[in-house]
C-alpha cells in the first residue's frame, strides 16, 4: 500500500484547525512545531508541513498526494487540482477596500488608480472582467498600510471581522469572492482507497461538528408534537420512562438552528432537555 502525502499550513491561520480536523478522523501523529514531516502511526499517510502558497503546487505537481489550503490561495496560484471537500474554517471574504474618506463610490473611478494587493492574479481577473484598468502593486503582507503611506489608492485583501480595515481607516468597496479552507488532492487520485476512505472520516466529523445530540423528556400526549420538530439521523429514539404517562426522546439537532428548537422543544412540552457534542456521524 502507497503512503500517501498531505500538505497541510506548518503555522498561521489554519494549521490549528487543519491539525485538528486530522487528529479528530482518528490519525494517530506527533505534532512538533520543528518537524516539517510526521508519519501518521495508524493510516498510511505522512504529513508536510508547508507554507500555504506552497500547497496548491505541491499538490498539482503530485509531490502531495492531498493538501488542505484555502481556495483564495488555490486560485491565486491557478493550480489544477482537484477540490474533494470544504471544510468550514478559515472563512473569510477578498475585498476591496477605500480609505474611509474616499470619494470613490463606482468600480469605474479606480481606472488609473493605484491598487495594493497579496492576490494581484485574483484582482487582474476581476479588473479585466469589470474593464477597470487599474495598477496592481503586489506586496506580500501588511496591505492594510498601503493607503495611508500613499503606496496606493485602494487595497485588494483578505477580511473576516473587518477589524484590520477599521484599523487602519479603510472601508469595503466591493467584495470579490468568498474563501474557505478545502481539502484537494492531486487530479487523479480522487478514486484512491485511502483517499475515499480519509474524506469518509472527514465527512463524519463534519456532519458531527454541525449537529447537537439532544435527550429529553416529554409526557406522551405532547409526543407527537415535540416528534414533529425532530428529525433525528433517521428518525428520533422514544424509550418509556420508569414514571408511567412520560417517554425520553433521543434525537439530533443542527447546530444552526439550535436555540430556535430548543425554544420550540420546550413550548411543546419537552422537560429536562441535554444537550452533547457529537464525535462522529457514520452513515
Ligand atoms: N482573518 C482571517 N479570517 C479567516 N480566514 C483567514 C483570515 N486571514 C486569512 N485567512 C485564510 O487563512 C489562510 C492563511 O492565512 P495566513 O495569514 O496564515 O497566511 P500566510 O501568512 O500567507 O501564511 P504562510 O506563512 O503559510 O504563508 C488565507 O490564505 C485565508 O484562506
Ligand atoms: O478582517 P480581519 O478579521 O481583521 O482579518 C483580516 C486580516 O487577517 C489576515 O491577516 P493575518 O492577521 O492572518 O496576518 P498576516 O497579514 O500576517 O497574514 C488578512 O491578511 C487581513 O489582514
Ligand atoms: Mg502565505
Amino acid at each position: 500500500m502507497k503512503t500517501l502525502k498531505i500538505a497541510i499550513q506548518k503555522s498561521g491561520r489554519l494549521n490549528e484547525k487543519s491539525v485538528e480536523i486530522l487528529k479528530n478522523c482518528g490519525l494517530s501523529f506527533e505534532n512538533y512545531k520543528s518537524s516539517l514531516i510526521a508519519s501518521v502511526a495508524n493510516f498510511p499517510l505522512e504529513i508536510l508541513f508547508l507554507r500555504d502558497d506552497d500547497i496548491p503546487e505541491y499538490v498539482q505537481d503530485g509531490i502531495a498526494d492531498l493538501g488542505i489550503v484555502g481556495e483564495n490561495v488555490i486560485i491565486e496560484a491557478g493550480a489544477d487540482v482537484s477540490y474533494l471537500q470544504p471544510l468550514g474554517f478559515g472563512k473569510c471574504t477578498l475585498k476591496i477596500a477605500v480609505q474611509n474618506n474616499s470619494n470613490i463610490t463606482e468600480l469605474s473611478q479606480l481606472n488609473g488608480k493605484a491598487i495594493a494587493t497579496s492576490y494581484p492574479i485574483i484582482l487582474q481577473k476581476y479588473l479585466s472582467e469589470n474593464n477597470v484598468d487599474a495598477q496592481i502593486r503586489n506586496i506580500s503582507g501588511s496591505v492594510e498600510i498601503g493607503p495611508g503611506l500613499g503606496l496606493s489608492d485602494a487595497i485588494f485583501d483578505i477580511v473576516s471581522t473587518g477589524g484590520t480595515l477599521k484599523n487602519n481607516g479603510l472601508k469595503p468597496f466591493k467584495n470579490v469572492m468568498d474563501s474557505q479552507a478545502v481539502l484537494i488532492c492531486s487530479k487523479g487520485m480522487e478514486q484512491n482507497a485511502e483517499v475515499l476512505e480519509l474524506m469518509q472520516r472527514i465527512q463524519s466529523v463534519l456532519r458531527a461538528k454541525a449537529t447537537k445530540y439532544v435527550v429529553l423528556n416529554v409526557a406522551k400526549e405532547n409526543l407527537q408534537a415535540v416528534v414533529d420538530l425532530l428529525p433525528g439521523v433517521k428518525s428520533p429514539t422514544v424509550v418509556p420512562l420508569f414514571e408511567e404517562g412520560w417517554v425520553a426522546v433521543h434525537s439530533v439537532i443542527a447546530e444552526q438552528d439550535f436555540w430556535e428548537k430548543i425554544n420550540s422543544l420546550k413550548s411543546a412540552g419537552a422537560q429536562g432537555i441535554v444537550v452533547m457534542p457529537i464525535e462522529k456521524i457514520i452513515t
